[in-house]
């Protein structure tokens, strides 16, 4: 059976349902002090629902907390429509997370905003409300909790008809949308070991430029490491699956100078995961290497240079700094009060690692950093001298490769010698000819 309003036209229901909203406050203002609360109640509810029913909108009421936890949708709805605010905006708010570089703009209270998803047509209005004590149920049994003296909420408006559409697609889409926003807008950040900071650790901005298009290693190489961080980030769900920690280890070995703390750059910037310098030789025993642990946040990469040296730093008799006590305590607990860690650790000698490190399964990748090769070298002459195409001292340069072993630090220092591609690379073929000359004149000592 269907009621009179749902047969009345569009326009008659528009008018009925302001008429009941004007009726609905009138009513309330007239009536607060006359009437007995119950029947005051009853008529503001009865009129309520007859204006939701003759009309075709449905609204949404999206708070900023329940009272105890932030509302995830309500922040990821303010970090996305902070995107959407057009030119005509009226009013925006502005402000400056610490440690991040960029301005961050999102809507100010009591403004609108329309926004389209899937040919479906939404308005957002940001309001704020006084808060008092009893007003929230959690709250009011929980003074310890967000009290905050003014709370914020979303109205979000949309025809009726699309209510699964907002709930199942719309919603959902906004929380991914603003993770993104939030990832690219997150400042790598580079922790050192300072036991003035908090949990041990001083912070500033990683700003190293390197990324995966400026590394100079094997194609191959680089291609599998890619894909391996790309499964590890998005493997939440088979690390569950098989009960293990979300973690990675990687470990990286080559000469100095060939780009192993290039790659860890390369590396954070490609994740957006903060960067934790673990020197060992900062670490006075073992309870400190515990705290510096514990201290470190989720997707992050805590790298721990020149292994082969660390173990000979001063070491405390009593309390003594082991690799296998490292080890243990990283493969430990530790590992679930985190997600996404991923540790790194360097070495110039692979030869002389601890063979704790290199048992099978400790360590999930084992990735050289060669000396130059002429596909690196092509990375760096792109990267240097911004050359794509071949050149006709290349021949050369791949055949002295072959026979010199020259780090992509020496390469790299040479290509820097001058921005013309001719007086550089000339000056590149020398160098590298020197170099044969040289270690062939002590080989044949
Ligand atoms: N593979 C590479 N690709 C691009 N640039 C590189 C590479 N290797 C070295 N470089 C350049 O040389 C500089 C020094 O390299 P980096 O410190 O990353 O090497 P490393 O292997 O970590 O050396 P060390 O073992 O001495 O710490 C870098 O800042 C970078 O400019």
């Amino acid at each position: 059976m269907s009621s009179i309003s749902e047969n009345l036209p569009n326009p008659c229901k528009a008018l009925v349902s302001v008429a009941a909203s004007l009726a609905l406050s009138t009513l309330a203002l007239r009536l607060a002090d006359r009437l007995p609360d119950a029947v005051e109640t009853y008529l503001i509810l009865w009129f309520r629902s007859l204006s939701s029913r003759v009309s075709s909108q449905l609204t949404l009421l999206i708070r900023d907390s329940n009272g105890l936890a932030p509302n995830q949708i309500f922040e990821a709805a303010t970090v996305y429509l902070g995107t959407k605010l057009s030119p005509s905006t009226s009013r925006i708010d502005v402000y400056k997370p610490a440690q991040e570089d960029e301005l961050v703009v999102s809507m100010d209270r009591d403004q609108e905003l329309v926004d389209t998803f899937k040919g479906m047509k939404l308005k957002w209005i940001l309001m704020s409300a006084r808060n008092r004590d009893s007003s929230h149920p959690i709250q009011s049994r929980k003074k310890s909790s967000i009290s905050k003296f003014e709370s914020q909420h979303f109205l979000l408006r949309f025809s009726k008809k699309h209510r699964d559409l907002v709930l199942e697609s719309y919603l959902p889409w906004i929380l991914s949308r603003a993770k993104e926003i939030r990832e690219q807008r997150k400042a790598v950040k580079l922790h050192t070991v300072d036991y003035n900071g908090p949990d041990y650790w001083g912070l500033i901005n990683l700003s190293h430029p390197a990324t995966f298009d400026t590394i100079a290693m094997e194609p191959n190489i680089k291609a599998a490491l890619i894909e391996d961080l790309n499964s590890f980030v998005g493997g939440r769900e088979y690390y569950k699956r098989v009960g293990r920690a979300w973690k990675r280890g990687y470990l990286l070995y080559g000469p100095p100078g060939t780009g192993k703390s290039s790659l860890v750059a390369a590396m954070a910037n490609y994740l957006k995961f903060d960067v934790y310098d673990l020197d060992l030789n900062e670490v006075q025993c073992n309870s400190d290497l515990r705290r510096l642990l514990i201290g470190t946040g989720s997707q992050s990469i805590i790298v721990i240079e020149d292994i082969d040296c660390s173990k000979e730093s001063k070491l405390l008799d009593e309390d003594k700094i082991t690799l296998s006590g490292l080890l243990n305590f990283i493969d430990g607990l530790w590992s679930s009060c985190g997600d996404q860690r991923i540790i790194v650790f360097t070495t110039n000698h692979k030869d002389r690692l601890d063979p704790v490190l290199l048992r099978p399964g400790r360590m999930d990748l084992h990735i050289h950093m060669s000396y130059c090769t002429f596909s690196g070298f092509k990375t760096l002459a792109h990267n240097y001298l911004g050359i794509t195409q071949d050149h006709p001292s290349f021949a050369d340069i791949e055949n002295l490769l072959k026979k010199d072993q020259a780090t992509p630090a020496a390469i790299a220092g040479e290509l820097m010698i001058s921005q013309d591609p001719e007086v550089t690379l000339r000056g590149l073929v020398e160098f590298l000819r020197h170099k044969l000359d040289d270690s062939e004149s002590v080989h044949n000592l």
